[in-house]
């Protein structure tokens, strides 16, 4: 029973680790705002470490016996100190244990790294204890302390079970021939193979937000209630809704259900106020006035779609849920709710599975020509009507798939491209300068000094695009302008095929998950598949070409 209930503890432990979130080593763009998800550092915290005490607690009253087989003296306590001292690692691996004997006895392949105490003494000692535990020594590397030349740092790469990992951890940590001693994982080292979401519902731990202004989201937080804020005013003092306590209660209100929502839920509707839906009819109808002399033809497209359907009308905010539907129809997107900003990487990998993790709140009354963070209005209005265009849609999965297990670096590129085009980009079309970036299109006021002569204005070129600063706070002083719509795809999915992530990956339609191609059978039944598209559309082909067709 209480192996069970801690295996689910395990896993939910995992979920958060396997989450991209800036808690978990994937720092998202910092982007110059002040205290970045302090929220998500609090729960997720909160969260892991009642999972580790446990872990920790039951690591202590094991029946496991740590016997001090290296040195007679164990080592001393340090006041306060935590018991076990075990290491997330450890714990993670001591769970694993507890899954069951096959688990216990699964070998494990670990990197350990030492700081031995007297040299190659303490080395021999180590190396003996690793055999007593019928361990193999795959790897061993020495090198001096770089604080204290007497003492030695080792790395040994081991090959043993997961118990006597366990036991042989214990033994060395209690060792007073060793100062540290610090298990890596070495799954957790290998660039070969991090995690990352392989199915839609993966996307319920990759929903973490960068706060800066969400001061009320967490009020149950005492590191987070009122006066701290007003003790930090810098924290969110620009914001335009700062003041304003209704404005504040309704944004938890809503933000509230995205924390609830769960993967196949359907989006829960809200009834916006009067007040809200004012302000979503006058940014709609300015942007209906804009819109036939500044955006690109493929948004003013599937924007009328969206007037013959009554999803866009003035007086009337659409629903995520409607808005979703629409887009299945037309490419298989599909929404799903998001308290606010999220971080780069868990916004971008939801994209590989044509979602869009979508805000459900309205901008602040006061300021309805721009808002500093995404809510509803630029969601609906920016980015749905390109989500509709067939081959935006795709462009748009293929940066997702990209983003999948990337590097910080990549994704730091990744998301300032993106930034630069689907969030502000221009294109020309007959040598007219028209936006098509959603920033600007749900913003009348940023839409208007972009096409000014205020801006500088660049040609859009990915590699140079990827390492322009920019901030979120106010109107952009450089946009990059297109040759065309379909020439910005083209060139950022070139650039995007170009980089280094060491593996390939593919969406597969018919199960929804992400697939890693690593394998020849892999590949072959794929090419087994495409081959029978391949055939049919050559036949449809061959049909229409024949006399009988006419
Ligand atoms: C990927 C890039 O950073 C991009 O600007 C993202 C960031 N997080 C987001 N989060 C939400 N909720 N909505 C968005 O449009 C974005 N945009
Ligand atoms: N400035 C946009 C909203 C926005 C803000 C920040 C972002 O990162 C993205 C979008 C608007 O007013 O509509
Ligand atoms: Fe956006």
């Amino acid at each position: 029973m209480a192996a069970v209930a801690a295996a689910q503890k395990n896993r939910e432990m995992f979920a958060i680790k396997k989450s991209y979130s800036i808690e978990n080593g994937y720092p998202a763009r910092r982007r110059s705002l002040v205290d970045d998800a302090r929220f998500e550092t609090l729960v997720v915290k909160q969260t892991k470490q009642s999972v580790l005490d446990e872990a920790r607690l039951r690591a202590n009253d094991s029946s496991v016996d740590p016997e001090i087989d290296i040195e007679d003296k164990p080592a001393q306590k340090i006041d306060g100190e935590d018991d076990s001292g075990l290491t997330e690692e450890e714990v993670v691996l001591s769970n694993a244990i507890a899954e069951g004997p096959d688990a216990e006895k699964a070998l494990q392949r670990a990197a350990l790294i030492l700081r031995l105490r007297e040299g190659m003494n303490s080395l021999s000692r180590v190396l003996k204890s690793i055999e007593k535990h019928q361990g193999a020594v795959c790897h061993l590397e020495t090198r001096p302390n770089q604080s204290d030349n007497n003492q030695l740092d080792a790395l040994v790469k081991v090959e043993m079970t997961r118990v006597s990992l366990l036991q042989l951890i214990k033994s060395l940590r209690q060792s007073s021939s060793l100062e540290h001693c610090t298990l890596i994982g070495e799954d957790n080292i290998s660039a070969k193979n991090p995690w990352f979401p392989r199915h839609a519902s993966d996307l319920d731990n990759c929903n973490h937000l960068m706060t800066k202004y969400e001061p009320d989201l967490d009020m149950n937080h005492p590191g987070f209630a009122d006066k701290e804020y007003r003790a930090r005013p810098d924290l969110d003092m620009n914001h335009p809704g700062f003041a304003d306590k209704e404005y504040r209660a309704r944004r938890k209100e809503i933000a509230e259900i995205a924390f609830a929502y769960k993967y196949g839920d359907p989006i829960p509707y809200i009834q916006y106020t009067e007040t809200e839906t004012k302000t979503w009819g006058s940014v709609f109808n300015t942007v209906l006035e804009l819109m036939p002399k500044h955006a690109c033809s493929e948004y003013c497209r599937v924007f009328k779609m969206l007037q013959e359907e009554d999803i866009f009308t003035p007086d009337r905010i659409p629903q995520l849920e409607e808005m979703s539907n629409f887009l299945k129809r037309h490419t298989g997107f599909s929404l799903r709710p998001a308290a606010g900003l999220l971080t780069a990487r868990d916004f971008l990998a939801s994209l590989a599975f044509r979602i869009f993790q979508s805000t459900q709140y309205v901008r602040h009354k006061n300021t309805p020509y721009h808002t500093p963070e995404p809510d509803c209005i630029h969601e609906l209005l920016g980015h749905m009507p390109l989500l509709a265009d067939p081959s935006f849609a795709q462009f748009s999965q293929e940066i997702g798939l990209a983003s999948l297990g990337a590097s910080d670096a990549e994704i730091e590129k990744l998301s300032t491209v993106y930034w630069f085009t689907v969030e502000f980009g221009l294109c020309k079309e007959s040598g007219v300068v028209k936006a098509y970036g959603a920033g600007l299109l749900s913003a009348y006021g940023e839409l208007l000094h972009a096409l000014s002569d205020k801006p500088e204005l660049r040609p859009f070129e990915p590699a140079v695009t990827a390492v322009q600063p920019y901030q979120d706070q106010e109107y952009q002083p450089i946009y990059f302008v297109a040759e065309s719509f379909d020439d910005m795809k083209d060139k950022f999915r070139r650039w995007v095929s170009a980089m280094s992530r060491p593996f390939e990956v593919r969406f597969n339609p018919h199960t929804g998950r992400v697939e890693v191609l690593d394998s020849v059978e892999k590949l072959e039944t794929l090419v087994h598949q495409l081959n029978t598209e391949v055939l049919h559309l050559s036949n449809a082909i061959n049909k229409m070409k024949a006399p009988s067709y006419q």
